[in-house]
């Protein structure tokens, strides 16, 4: 069969076989809604803010699978008994048999001292969950958007990191269940994409903040605020000249929608390009919630990238 060609290794439009047809079954007299999508790890953090944003629009009905490692009924309980939610207590390193047009895969651990906790279920989770995710979207001929993670560029000696960028990963580290776990599911996906014609979107994710993140989770912007709030000295990890950059969680969320709506197969950095080093982000919280505490520094973990802040050229000429 005739087929669109690749335009390079970051595979844009890239389809080497016509997409699955949809399920006989999407269209049984139950479907009621236009579009039926399915959230892996929707009662997490950004999960359940993009939970919010797709259930705004009443055509969708959207169903929620989570095994509520991380994320919380809590967050998504304006939706409970609502008749076009559905939330599932389900773990993706099991299949899960349902009828659905869009798939967003972001179940998985995100704070580093939660994905560390279970290394081996943290790779499990990434690289069996997305192949069961995978297997899901071609029996019923979905499309699928895996939430990657700036951490595929590891350490990285380009900055910024655009997405040609191909990484400084320390493959057997303690960060690389995670990192490493979320490069194989990028590998999934475009294999998917090009033996089995999935339509696939891919978004490299770079630290995200906002409501809802857990309050003792470990990453840093919760950490300062908890800490500031709390009266308690703002724990700088070592040298404390490390960059991050941060984007507000509904920022992020309008990004995710419009990749999995438009005709970017991606990968595409999603984040805010203003990049501070983590001791400005403690004056910053100490000088907005209280000037009293004080800056201590502490140990840092292995392999804790030095420098980090998004080329997102990609993302503002992506239309959606
Ligand atoms: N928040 C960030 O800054 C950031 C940055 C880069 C990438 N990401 C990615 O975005 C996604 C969401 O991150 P988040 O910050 O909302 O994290 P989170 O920990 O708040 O949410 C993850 C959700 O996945 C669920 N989960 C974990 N393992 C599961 C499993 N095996 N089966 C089913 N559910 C499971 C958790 O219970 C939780 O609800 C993740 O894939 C993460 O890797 C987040
Ligand atoms: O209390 C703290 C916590 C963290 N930090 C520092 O703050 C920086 C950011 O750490 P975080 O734990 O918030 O997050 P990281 O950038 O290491 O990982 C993050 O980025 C990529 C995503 O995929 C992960 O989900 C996310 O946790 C690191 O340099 C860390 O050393 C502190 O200085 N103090």
């Amino acid at each position: 069969m005739a087929q669109k060609e690749t335009n390079g290794s970051n595979g844009e439009h890239t389809t080497s076989r016509p997409p699955p047809t949809p399920s006989p079954l999407r269209f049984s007299k139950f479907f009621q809604a236009n579009l039926r999508i399915l959230v892996t790890g929707g009662a997490g953090f950004i999960g359940s803010h993009l939970v919010d944003k797709l259930m705004e629009n009443e055509k969708h009905e959207v169903i929620v699978a989570d095994n509520f490692f991380t994320g919380s009924k809590d967050n998504l309980k304006k939706w409970i008994g609502h008749p076009r939610f559905e939330l599932i207590r389900h773990d993706v390193t099991q299949p899960l048999l349902v009828e659905v047009d869009q798939i967003y895969h972001l179940a998985c651990p995100a704070s580093p001292i939660f994905y560390k906790h279970n290394p081996v279920k943290t790779i499990k989770t990434n690289v069996i969950g997305t192949l069961n995710m995978l297997g899901l979207a071609k029996r019923v001929g979905a499309r699928i958007l895996l939430t990657s993670t700036s951490e595929v560029y590891g350490d990285p000696l380009e900055h910024p990191q655009t997405e040609a960028y191909w990484g400084n990963v320390n493959p057997i580290g303690v960060r690389s269940c995670y990192d490493e776990g979320k490069r194989v599911a990028e590998t999934l996906m475009f294999d998917y994409h090009r033996q089995h014609g999935i339509e696939i979107r891919i978004a490299r994710i770079f630290n995200t903040y906002g409501p809802r993140m857990n309050i003792d989770d470990g990453r840093v912007v919760s950490n300062f605020i908890a800490q500031a709030v709390r009266g308690e000295p703002l724990t700088v990890q070592k040298p404390g000249t490390q960059t991050r950059s941060f984007c507000y969680v509904a920022d992020m969320v309008d990004g995710l929608i419009k990749l999995m709506n438009g005709n970017n197969t991606g990968p595409i950095n999603l984040g805010n390009p203003g990049e501070f080093t983590m001791l400005e982000l403690a004056e910053n919280v100490k000088e907005l919630i209280n000037p009293e505490v004080t800056v201590m520094m502490t140990e840092n973990t292995p392999d804790d990238p030095r420098q980090r802040k998004p080329d997102i050229t990609k993302a503002k000429e992506t239309k959606a």
